[in-house]
């Protein structure tokens, strides 16, 4: 068989206008697996309420951030990707969940090159509904109608990956060497309690209060809140960091359900009055630097710092294209391409996910 790979990351409007954000929001957001209602509530909440009031919102957000180049997530992606097709023999394609870039346009290419055996690479650490699940189905289902000839197998998440692990300590350790900094948070990027639940394989494992995610758990395959302390608890490791100098948090909440906590926003806050001058944030659930890092992290983030007398407030660019974190990438495909069997995957075609 002949082997490809194609990298998938979120996606990003086409511009900053605020057409193209709506139209990007309402692809986005209509998607069950990111607003899991049924689909007549999904369509009144994005399309009667949100898309009125918040495509205008976000477009400012993106002229904030936005690059000559473009959407700064989708170029750092093409960057990684062109690092990654310099160490490998076998074509590496690159896709956007979301977007124009899709992932039937890159299947396409790459089939159109004799490509039958496809690593499927979501630009996910850690395992969420929205991100992960989302693309494997959306893959799945196009491979089933359009791709049949395709073995497709995906990527497991790698938020404990002992590689990776290091190649994100090594990127806050560089940062942080140069820098005055009391608290280190790692924020995640949030996700409803609900999807929690959902994607709770054994439905009574998950508490949401901490209390389960130290416990060994079948669930943990696929418990994002499990994961992302799991990689925050992995890096404290990995840096000898102190207890009590560094805690994890999540960001960037839609709506007015319970999201995982303790929210980003407010932790910044209440660290600046407890009297915290110096503060990094590092965020490891983005491999690409986006929106969320870019604008809400280091721009809103710092401001809210600020606001209640922090001084110095650092923020750690994410793996981005690392020269470290392509060659990590490029081993991990190296070790499917010599035996499929020796890097944690799972085959689409045999999961129940559809
Ligand atoms: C770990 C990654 C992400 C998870 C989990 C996730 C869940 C999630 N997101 C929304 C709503 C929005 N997210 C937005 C932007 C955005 N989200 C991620 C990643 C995850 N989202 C990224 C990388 C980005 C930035 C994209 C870019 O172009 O730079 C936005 C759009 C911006 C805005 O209007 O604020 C929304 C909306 C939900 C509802 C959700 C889980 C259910
Ligand atoms: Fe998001
Ligand atoms: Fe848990």
């Amino acid at each position: 068989m002949s082997k490809g790979v194609l990298l998938v990351n979120l996606g990003s409007p086409e511009s900053t206008d605020p057409k193209d954000v709506k139209k990007y929001l309402d692809e986005f957001l209509m998607d069950p697996r990111v607003i899991d209602v049924p689909y007549w509530f999904r369509a009144f909440l994005v399309k009667g309420i949100v898309l009125n009031t918040r495509p205008k919102k976000s477009a400012e957000a993106y002229s904030k951030i936005w690059w000559e180049e473009g959407s700064p997530l989708i170029v750092l992606s093409e960057r990684l990707q062109d690092k990654i097709q310099k160490q490998t023999e076998i074509p590496v394609d690159l896709a956007m969940r979301y977007g124009s870039m899709t992932i039937e346009k890159a299947l396409k290419r790459l089939t159109d090159k004799g490509v039958n055996d496809i690593l499927l690479v979501p630009l996910y650490p850690q395992f969420a509904m929205a991100t992960t699940e989302t693309i494997e189905v959306l893959a799945e289902k196009l491979r089933k109608e359009k791709f049949p000839q395709v073995k497709l197998t995906s990527l497991a998440p790698f938020y404990n990956k002992p590689d990776y692990i290091e190649v994100l300590s090594r990127s806050i350790k560089e940062k942080l060497d140069t820098t005055n900094y009391d608290h280190l948070l790692f924020s995640y990027h949030g996700v409803p309690e609900r999807h929690i639940r959902k994607s709770d394989i054994t439905n009574s494992h998950c508490q949401i209060d901490g209390s389960c995610c130290k416990a060994q758990s079948d669930a943990h395959r696929f418990c994002y809140r499990h994961q992302c302390y799991e990689t925050t608890r992995l890096v404290g490791e990995e840096l000898g960091l102190k207890p009590g100098t560094f805690s994890t948090s999540f960001q960037s909440r839609l709506g007015f359900d319970p999201w995982l906590q303790p929210y980003t926003d407010r932790t910044i806050e209440r660290m600046g009055k407890e009297g915290i001058k110096n503060m990094a944030i590092v965020t490891p659930a983005f491999v690409s630097d986006c929106l969320e890092t870019l604008e809400e992290i280091a721009m809103e983030g710092e401001e809210i710092f600020h606001e209640v007398g922090g001084k110095e407030f650092t923020t750690i660019p994410c793996l981005n294209d690392r020269d470290d974190w392509a060659k990590v990438m490029s081993n991990w495909i190296g070790n499917w391409i010599e035996n499929p069997s020796a890097i944690n995957t799972v085959n689409l075609a045999e999961t129940q996910i559809a």
